[in-house]
């Protein structure tokens, strides 16, 4: 089976917050990769470093904070003009143009304004306080558009109308004339979900972008992504909490914990074989349908330490089932290629390493 194009690859990401008390160490090596058109959800307890990365890609970390090191190699270009694209099925050979390293941007360069928006856009968890209160959302959508699109106002006004009519939303032209306050939590995200969509991104990054909503609300708009997915073929980062989302959506899943990636896969196989303790143990953290039985519900015991804490070691292994004194607390683990697209970061995977700390594999089996 051939590769997927990778749209973006982040190498070795450090993201670190500069305090009086100390380094905050919100992402601390991730590496990951999303390929062209597909759902990645990143997944992990709050506090792991999910928002930090995700905003880390569109450099939009304010101080203290600041990206440390490593790489965000994007391979995106502009769709030039698109608004919601529907996708070519030809189109499997858009040129690919040069890689560019979006860490190594100037915050403020043209270069990173053209990539924000126009090929990368993101939607937050709170609609409302996305959206400015002071001015209409006619006046925000179409300032958006004339952004990276060389139209009139009265040009983007009709895309404007397009667009939210597409996201979803019936009388479109009143809700041009209206005010944030004036809309519904739901009638927002789909406000805002229109802005992110009117360039035509090739990634759509969106951070929990149902929390705030109700559980109806959330179902829709999680519907509207995933047609608006399908008729873009555009890329989507979907971070969440909500496993059931992950199992709707995904097409691979990236876990987090504390700061780094401890699993990437298919999310078949991660959901039915998951290779991570972390992941073990935050699968077993949800209800399952059907089953029959009344189970207690497996919670995972502690909590995810502070950054500014980092266990030594494994950063999981305090509250791991299968942690081995004398290797998890000391050894980092080392992130183990298992498939095609598939790696765990644990030292489970490594027999040599384990070898090397006189545990052998069957041994370990047995004590798990
Ligand atoms: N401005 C800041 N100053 C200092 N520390 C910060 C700042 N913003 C985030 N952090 C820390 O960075 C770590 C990662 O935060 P982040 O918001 O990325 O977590 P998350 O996985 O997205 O959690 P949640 O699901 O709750 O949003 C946390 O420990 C957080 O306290």
């Amino acid at each position: 089976m051939s590769q997927p194009e990778i749209l973006l690859e982040i190498k070795d990401l450090k993201t670190h917050f500069f305090l009086h008390e100390g380094i905050v160490r919100a992402v601390d090596g991730v590496n990951l990769t999303v390929p062209a058109g597909k759902t990645i959800c990143v997944v992990g307890e709050s506090g792991c470093g999910k928002s930090i990365m995700a905003r880390s890609i569109l450099r939009l970390i304010e101080r203290p904070g600041r990206i440390v090191g490593g790489e965000l190699l994007w391979s995106g270009q502009s769709r030039g003009g698109g608004t919601v694209e529907q996708r070519n099925p030809d189109d499997q050979g858009a040129k690919r143009p040069g890689t560019v390293d979006l860490a190594t941007l100037d915050a403020s360069s043209e270069e990173l304004r053209n990539i924000r928006g126009a090929q990368i856009a993101m939607v937050f968890q709170e609609p409302m306080a996305s959206l400015s209160p002071m001015y209409t959302v006619g006046n925000q959508l179409t300032e958006a558009i004339r952004l990276h699109l060389p139209m009139s106002p009265r040009e983007a006004r009709q895309r404007g109308l397009q667009l939210l009519e597409h996201v979803g939303i019936p009388r479109a032209s009143r809700i041009m004339e209206s005010y944030p306050f004036q809309l519904s939590g739901g009638m927002c995200q789909r406000v805002m979900i229109a802005i992110a969509l009117s360039c035509g991104p090739q990634l759509l990054i969106a951070d929990e972008p149902t929390t705030a909503l109700d559980v109806t609300t959330q179902a829709r708009i999680i519907d509207l992504l995933r047609d608006l997915q399908d008729e873009t073929g555009m890329a989507m980062m979907f971070i969440t909490h909500d496993l059931g989302v992950v199992a709707e959506v995904a097409d691979e899943v990236v876990v987090m914990y504390l700061g780094t990636v401890v699993e990437q896969g298919n999310v078949d196989d991660l959901f039915h074989d998951p290779q991570h303790p972390y992941t073990k143990a935050l699968l077993r953290s949800i209800p399952k349908m059907g089953s029959g039985r009344r189970e207690a519900l497996a919670t995972i015991r502690g909590q995810v330490p502070h950054p500014q804490n980092r266990p030594a070691g494994c950063p999981f292994h305090p509250r791991c089932d299968y942690a081995m004194p004398g290797l998890c607390d000391q050894v980092e683990p080392p992130l183990v290629k298992l498939g095609p697209r598939r790696v765990s970061r644990c030292v489970l995977h490594d027999r040599a390493l384990m070898a090397s700390h006189g545990v052998s594999a069957t041994e370990q089996k047995e004590d798990a």
